[in-house]
């Protein structure tokens, strides 16, 4: 069931498609993507018009309460893909490949991506520069979008020795270089995450598919942002990359505090709240 016209924002499709996202970048239309996790949220973030949802492995920590994205499991986040997808119509739905669903082989990468495609997904995501660019094609061949995710990536903090900027010093050529090895497999848009200013211009100049910046700067095509982050519901403000539009947390807690209040005080429920014969 496709949403209604008036529902939708202008320039937009009734579908977003990964050929939108490329068509937006040749008109120099920048856009927004955030995550999303289940039904309600997911329709609210629709009808504000963002074009591109992600359901991130960052469900490990703003959903089930892991310190890391690292425990999170496949298991775990399909049923998040299908509420996202069934709640919406018109974003285009991405579905990250969690750490240890894609690098085994080429085998499991195709068999998880496969997996977050029939929860209702309509693109996978995947950590990792050009050492992961033989699981990008792979999946890409089997017929399934996928979005690269190069710079800071959260999967690998023990490999990369904690959360830190990508691509200082020595490190910049190898950033741009994991960039066009992921475009050149395939993907048809990437996260690029935490890296300097300088490296996230090469990487711009580097590539012809829609860059997605996360604490990138603002040289890139698109931005995402984890949504109760942007929202101010999170209340960790490690994030320098963050810029908060709400203060969600703060609404929410005077609203239980004053429905607490209601309750122990008798004011809720009345009379009103309740059934005649
Ligand atoms: N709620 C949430 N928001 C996110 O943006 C996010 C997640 N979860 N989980 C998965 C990854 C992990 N991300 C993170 C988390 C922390 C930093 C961080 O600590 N950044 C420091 C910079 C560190 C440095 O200067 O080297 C910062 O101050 O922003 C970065 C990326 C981004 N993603
Ligand atoms: C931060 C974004 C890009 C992400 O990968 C996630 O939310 O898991
Ligand atoms: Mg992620």
């Amino acid at each position: 069931m496709d949403a209604p016209a008036a529902d939708r924002p202008p320039h937009q499709p009734r579908q977003v498609r990964t050929l939108h996202l490329q068509r937006w970048k040749a008109e120099g239309r920048r856009w927004a993507m955030l995550t999303a996790y289940d039904a309600m949220t997911a329709r609210v973030l629709e009808e504000a018009g963002i074009p591109v949802l992600l359901v991130g492995d960052s469900a490990a920590g703003v959903v089930y309460g892991y310190d890391t994205s690292i425990p999170v499991t496949m298991e775990e986040l399909l049923p998040l893909v299908g509420a996202v997808a069934r709640a919406t119509h018109r974003p285009l739905v991405v579905a990250d490949l969690p750490f240890g669903s894609f690098e085994s082989s080429d085998a499991q990468a195709v068999d998880s991506a496969v997996r977050l495609m029939k929860a209702g997904a309509n693109a996978v995501k995947l950590e990792g520069g050009a050492r992961r660019a033989g699981r990008v094609e792979a999946i890409v061949t089997a017929g399934i979008p996928v979005m690269g995710h190069i710079g800071f990536t959260a999967q690998a903090e023990h490999a990369i020795g904690g959360y830190r900027v990508a691509g200082r010093g020595e490190a910049a050529d190898q950033v741009v270089e994991d960039a066009r090895a992921i475009a050149a497999a395939g993907a048809f848009s990437m996260v690029v995450e935490m890296v300097t200013l300088p490296v996230a211009r090469r990487v711009q100049d580097a590539v012809d598919i829609p860059t997605i910046g996360i604490g990138s700067g603002p040289d890139l095509d698109a931005q995402v942002l984890v949504w109760q982050d942007m929202a101010g519901l999170n209340d960790d403000r490690r994030y320098r990359f963050v810029k908060r539009y709400a203060d969600l947390r703060e609404q929410l807690r005077g609203a239980a505090e004053a429905y607490a209040a209601d309750v122990e005080s008798g004011v809720f429920p009345g009379p009103e709240h309740a059934f005649d014969a």
